[in-house]
């Protein structure tokens, strides 16, 4: 029997239109086993985000104006979803918040961390809650089930690892005999702690958790709804002029995402790649697309893939005595980008310096500065854009690096990486 999950992200549940496109993606899907995962709704998380800021700066009365709004905000797509028939669905909507509420009432005492965590993770349960009770007012045979109930973490808030063992088991014991009754909606990104905190599995992660979920009930197929055709040679918020990718292996999509492009989270590949379960990438917008598929096939991308990321800094950091680099250094130096919890982008050794280029978190770089400062010389460039072009040839890289002073360039076989700053801005 056909089993998949359907992943709805923020963008395809960003307004009451949103929640009835996706309500008739579902009634009409056809499939006799089907696991909804559902993110927070559009820029909810980041509301989230600027409470658990506002509350950690001790401005109360700020975090719970916000609470408020974003409370607000999804009572009015749940009144428009159903109308009189929506009275038990707000009962549940502020359930869900009070324990957020509560926390803003007691002082911040606790890990930010984990303070983020237990606020930050109530996107996922509004918008799920939403998308069951409309599914169940369209007629739909729909059970709602709590993800951190399943997805089962150590309490490495934010951040949290999945313990896969159990996950699995508890998806296979509990979740997955309601499938043969009903079509089960729950959240992507969140999980618990064996304690039962609420904890999350890192932004844009509810890609993740669908492809956990699928391997977990042995399933079919995967689909992530988005708000483009599909996988793109590029991202078409940078560039008019995409191209549909429509079949990926699962090496070139772990590349593609691992170097940001956002479309697919990087964790989602793994899980799906050791079970041969195939990913489809496709649009909410207009069902008649094929999107891309991705599975294990070596087919070569057709075309070259690029990949922006901007407000990048690149860090030269070299020793105080003029030493050459050796393995020692470099061991000190990724204990402290570890310590910061800042990810490399891109690296580069000489004899005398390596360089590093990062994404700019302006509080975690100017403390891992600080820190570095201690034993090194550094040096560093801020706004840069860094690129990266998978099966890259010569036209490609021409095309990016007009106008632009590149410092530097990374190639392998098969991927060429390049950190550059405009002409006019050196
Ligand atoms: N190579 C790419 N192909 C298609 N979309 C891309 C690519 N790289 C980045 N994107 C971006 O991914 C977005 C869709 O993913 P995402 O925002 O994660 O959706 P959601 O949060 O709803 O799951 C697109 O709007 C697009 O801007
Ligand atoms: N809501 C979370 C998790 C997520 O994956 O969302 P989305 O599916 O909209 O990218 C976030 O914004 O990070």
């Amino acid at each position: 029997m056909q089993k998949a999950v359907y992943k709805f992200g923020g963008a395809s549940v960003k307004d009451a239109d949103g929640f009835r496109n996706v309500g008739s993606i579902i009634k009409n899907a056809n499939i006799p086993q089907l696991l909804i995962v559902n993110s927070a709704i559009a820029d909810i998380t980041n509301q989230l985000e600027k409470v658990v800021s506002a509350f950690k700066n001790d401005q109360i009365e700020v975090a719970q104006e916000l609470l408020q709004k974003i409370k607000i905000f999804h009572f009015n797509i749940a009144q428009e979803l159903l109308g009189e028939n929506g009275s038990s669905l707000i009962d549940n909507l502020s359930n869900a918040l009070v324990e957020v509420e509560w926390i803003l009432e007691e002082p911040f005492q606790d890990s930010e961390d984990y303070i983020y965590d237990q606020i930050v993770s109530v996107g996922e349960i509004l918008s799920s809650t939403i998308l069951a009770a409309y599914l169940n007012h369209i007629g739909v045979n729909v059970i709602w089930q709590d993800a951190r109930n399943y997805i089962k973490t150590d309490n490495n808030y934010q951040n949290a690892n999945v313990n896969w063992s159990l996950s699995c088991y508890l998806i296979q014991k509990d979740l997955q005999p309601l499938l043969d009754k009903y079509i089960v909606v729950t959240q992507g990104f969140i999980g618990s702690s064996s304690e039962n905190f609420s904890t999350t599995l890192g932004r844009e992660g509810s890609d993740y958790s669908a492809a956990l979920f699928c391997s977990a009930i042995d399933g079919d197929q995967v689909t992530i709804w988005k708000d483009v055709p599909g996988v793109l040679n590029a991202d078409p918020k940078w560039f008019d002029d995409t191209k549909e990718i429509p079949e990926l292996s699962y090496q070139d999509a772990i590349e593609l995402s691992y170097y940001g492009a956002t479309v697919i989270h990087p964790k989602t590949i793994k899980p799906l790649q050791n079970k041969g379960i195939p990913l489809y990438v496709r649009s909410f917008k207009d069902l008649t697309l094929p999107g891309t598929k991705v599975q294990k096939d070596q087919i070569p991308l057709p075309i070259p893939s690029f990949i922006f990321k901007v407000n990048q800094v690149l860090l030269s950091i070299s020793p105080k005595d003029f030493s050459f680099i050796i393995e020692e250094n470099l061991s000190q130096i990724f204990s402290l980008f570890h310590k910061h919890q800042v990810s490399v982008n891109t690296m580069l050794n000489s004899a005398l310096s390596f360089s590093v280029s990062v994404d700019d978190h302006p509080t975690k770089i100017n403390l891992l500065i600080e820190d570095l400062k201690l034993l090194y010389k550094v040096k560093y460039n801020k706004g840069l854009e860094l690129v990266t072009i998978r099966y890259y040839d010569k036209a490609t890289v021409d095309r990016v690096t007009v106008d632009k002073n590149i410092l530097l360039e990374i190639k392998s076989r098969y991927t060429c990486q390049l950190l550059m700053k405009n002409n006019d801005s050196l």
